[in-house]
């Protein structure tokens, strides 16, 4: 099967609200795709029409070709983890892997071997009302790889995790994605993605801010860039300035120069005997890039406005 997972020109309204608004992108094979965008940008109903949980107003959303309804045998061809709280607490996570095998013709040995590979143990055994938030994503991820599908959609995977729980799952993605499943996980945080992520798809209010790789965005966003350590902080601007720099100052002793390459600088200073410490292309991170590309999404807006509590709008004093 073709495990290629295609979007094209989808829409979603609830009532009122536009959840998507004409997005279109693809994952592929053999790659993790980060699907990114503040919260309410519309990524958990994105995942829920390819998974034929929510119909599309208008738009294809498919996999292989074909929309989920289509599949002949879904949970061989796509494994999903949408609620990892979707379990019965009473249950053991191992009898919970059984009753989805049974029902679908697999054998205990697939369970238990998952079991396994997802590092349950002997957890697998005791209730999963008992499970912590970490051993609950493990347990639903070996739900999701159950019938061995060549793409796997799992929605906010890292969310809560402790920093092992989040070690453990970038690689264990990456493994997978390795093996040529196409692999699409979502996060409204970039740096969740760092490290995890070959491809990125940005979105902010339904639509497509940037589909790029890793290393694209970052480049992009770290921009000519030069930050500049040096104790004559004034004499430097003023030179800079004046071979047609932009200059900003950040601290006492340090700069960020804009308009001049860092061999240049570095010409600059010594000709004129300005004393310098450092000079280094900057380099931005994963998340001031994505800072950059949603900073004009409003639901990123309506989060920093309902967390300080004024309820307004920013910049709007009403
Ligand atoms: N069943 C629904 N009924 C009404 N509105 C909905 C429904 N599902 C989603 N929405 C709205 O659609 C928009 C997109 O929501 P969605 O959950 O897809 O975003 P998200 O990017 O997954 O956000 P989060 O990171 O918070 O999970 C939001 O404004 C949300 O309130």
């Amino acid at each position: 099967m073709d495990a290629t997972i295609e979007v094209h020109d989808l829409r979603k309204r609830f009532g009122r609200a536009v959840a998507v608004d004409g997005l279109s992108f693809g994952a592929r094979p053999g790659q993790v795709t980060g699907f990114v965008g503040p919260n309410g940008a519309g990524k958990s109903t994105t995942m829920r029409m390819l998974l034929g949980l929510d119909a599309p107003d208008e738009g294809r959303a498919t996999i292989g070709g074909r929309p989920y309804r289509e599949l002949r045998a879904p949970l061989h061809e796509v494994g999903a983890l949408l609620d990892a709280g979707a379990v019965h607490p009473s249950r053991s996570g191992r009898d919970h892997l059984l009753w989805m095998a049974r029902s679908h013709g697999m054998s205990r040995k697939r369970v238990d071997e998952l079991i396994e590979l997802v590092g349950l143990g002997t957890a697998g055994k005791r209730r999963a009302g008992g499970y912590s938030l970490g051993m609950r994503q493990r347990l639903g991820i070996a739900a999701a790889l159950l019938g061995d599908p060549p793409v796997l959609m799992l929605d906010e995977p890292v969310n809560g995790l402790d920093p092992e729980g989040i070690r453990w799952i970038r690689g264990f993605l990456r493994a997978l994605a390795a093996e040529g499943r196409t692999v699409l996980i979502s996060s409204h945080l970039m740096s969740e993605l760092e490290d995890s992520a070959d491809h990125l798809i940005v979105i902010g209010r339904g639509r497509l801010i940037a589909e790029t790789s890793v290393a694209e965005l970052l480049a992009a966003a770290s921009g000519e860039r030069v930050a500049l350590r040096t104790a004559a902080r004034t004499e430097a601007m003023g030179l800079l300035a004046r071979e047609g720099a932009t200059v900003a100052a950040n601290g006492p002793d340090s700069l960020t120069v804009t308009g001049l390459t860092t061999q240049r600088i570095i010409a600059l200073l010594t000709e004129h005997s300005v004393p310098f410490s450092e000079v280094s292309a900057h380099r931005a991170t994963l998340e001031e890039a994505y800072m950059e590309l949603t900073r004009d999404a409003a639901e990123f807006q309506a989060v920093v406005h309902a967390a300080d509590g004024t309820g307004h709008e920013n910049g709007d004093p009403r």
